[in-house]
């Protein structure tokens, strides 16, 4: 048994389809079952997402939706295969309908009817892809309900594990020889549609692969795995190879492949070994295991729209707490703080912040009667990635290249796997490609 997961980026058109369903007759011939989880088709979790900030448009831009899985069914399905998933998306479209018109009437989304809406991207797909196996007769259910249990909060809702392994447990006892469930969507214990956050579907089949006990979970996606860095701006970047589990966390935090940051985590403690492989071009990723013996650096990735805010004042030094109210004020004003560093001396504290929090963020701390003054600055952070950097050796040819750049801050990540390197950002781009080449020469 195997989970594959079928990611957005390669549900575009026909022929995109014809190869799915060639990989997945490849994979059947070597497993009695499989769940197949996938994600909404390309571009679709977006255009819900805009119609629910741009609700004038709403009902046009569900109209347009509609007609995308439909245009598309037609193409790729046939006969009573086709015909129910027509009427199934139909069932959904006329659901979506009316919670595009009352939105756009309203002119108010909540949180949670916000998760009601995206759901129908995923809910959609899982339709799709069922009618195209079917039609290619290939023994498939579609389980378009989520499989997963979550609380109630919408946007970044958390699995309920003991639940959802219960919930879960009910796709072994369909009979078909392939599942489809759809990746990314949730539900409340009261059924209310939850999302687990942009690119969850990444998410969800890991997170099965844990409930269910199922080895091999493989990622289906348009790069042939990871990359030592984002393909689409360093042409260079080869696929790599082995990934250890802290290299593979590291490395989807700091969001290369778009990877959902909980992706690996099922992974602890548990038999999961998670294959990330191309659609289009031969190679793949797999993510297994620690680190052992292995010295390789193996890629890079980079955040960008970062601020820098420094909170400077002579009257923090040694007084305990000060710290802890500069956090509290990111905390109460609903900041993320992606990064934290203080000199010994103690005269500032440097907070790393998204671009569109730091104004916020900076009104706050100048209302704190100890702070001076605070400062912003535009920032990149430049993250290596590899367990070569456990070693002296190693890392000193990583600080060799940064010695000619003006480091901001520095910090290492998860048993020292990782490296972040604060710059400003007019230099980011150049430390980035830098750095590549040293991945280059040290990946394996
Ligand atoms: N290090 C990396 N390795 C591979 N892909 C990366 C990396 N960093 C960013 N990406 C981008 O991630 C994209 C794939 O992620 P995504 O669009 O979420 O795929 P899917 O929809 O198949 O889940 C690729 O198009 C690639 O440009
Ligand atoms: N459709 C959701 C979930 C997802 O995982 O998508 P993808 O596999 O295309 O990254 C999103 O766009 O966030």
């Amino acid at each position: 048994m195997l989970i594959i997961k079928i990611g957005g980026s390669i549900q575009k058109d026909e022929k995109d389809f014809n190869l799915i369903i060639q990989k997945i007759e490849k994979y059947l011939e070597n497993t009695d079952k499989a769940i197949i989880v996938t994600s909404a088709l390309k571009g679709v979790t977006n255009q819900l997402l805009y119609a629910t900030e741009n609700r004038e448009k709403a009902v046009e831009i569900v109209s347009d939706v509609y007609d995308k899985h439909i245009k598309l069914l037609s193409k790729i399905a046939e006969g009573p295969s086709f015909e129910f998933a027509f009427r199934e998306i139909s069932k959904l479209a006329d659901e979506l309908f009316k919670i595009a018109w009352s939105i756009r009437v309203l002119d108010e989304v909540t949180p949670r009817v916000k998760d009601y809406i995206l759901s129908f991207g995923e809910r959609m797909s899982t339709l799709v892809l069922n009618a195209v196996l079917n039609s290619s007769r290939i023994n498939s259910e579609a389980y378009p309900e989520p499989p997963i249990i979550t609380d109630e909060n919408f946007g970044d809702a958390k699995v309920i594990e003991k639940l959802s392994l219960q919930e879960s447990s009910k796709i072994l006892e369909k009979k078909s020889k392939v599942i489809i469930v759809p990746g990314f969507i949730g539900k409340t214990q009261t059924n209310k549609y939850t999302t687990l956050g942009r690119g969850g579907s990444d998410y969800t089949a890991t997170i099965l692969g844990k409930l269910l006990d199922i080895k091999e979970v493989r990622l289906i996606t348009e790069v042939p795995g990871i990359m030592t860095a984002d393909p689409r701006n360093f042409p260079n970047a080869t696929t790599i190879k082995r990934l250890s589990l802290e290299e593979a966390i590291e490395l989807s935090q700091m969001g290369a492949k778009r990877l959902h940051p909980r992706t690996f985590e099922p992974l602890l403690n548990s038999n999961v070994n998670v294959i990330i492989e191309g659609l289009y071009d031969p190679g793949y990723t797999i993510v297994r295991g620690d680190c052992d013996n292995d010295k390789g650096i193996k890629g890079i990735a980079v955040l960008d729209n970062l601020k820098l805010v420094t909170a400077e004042s002579t009257d923090i030094v040694g007084k305990i707490g000060s710290a802890a109210r500069v956090m509290n004020e990111a905390k109460n004003s609903g900041v993320n703080i992606i990064s934290i560093s203080q000199p010994a001396s103690e005269t500032t504290i440097q907070l790393i912040v998204n671009s569109q929090d730091s104004e916020k963020l900076s009104e706050r701390l100048m209302t704190l009667p100890e702070i001076e003054s605070v400062t912003t600055e535009d920032v990149e952070a430049v993250n290596v990635v590899g367990c070569g950097l456990k070693y002296k050796e190693i890392f000193k040819e990583v600080m060799k290249e940064i010695s000619n750049y003006e480091i901001l801050s520095i910090s290492r990540g998860l048993n020292n796997v990782s490296a972040t390197f604060i710059v400003k950002k007019e230099e980011g781009d150049k430390l980035a490609k830098d750095l590549h080449e040293v991945v280059l020469k040290w990946t394996n």
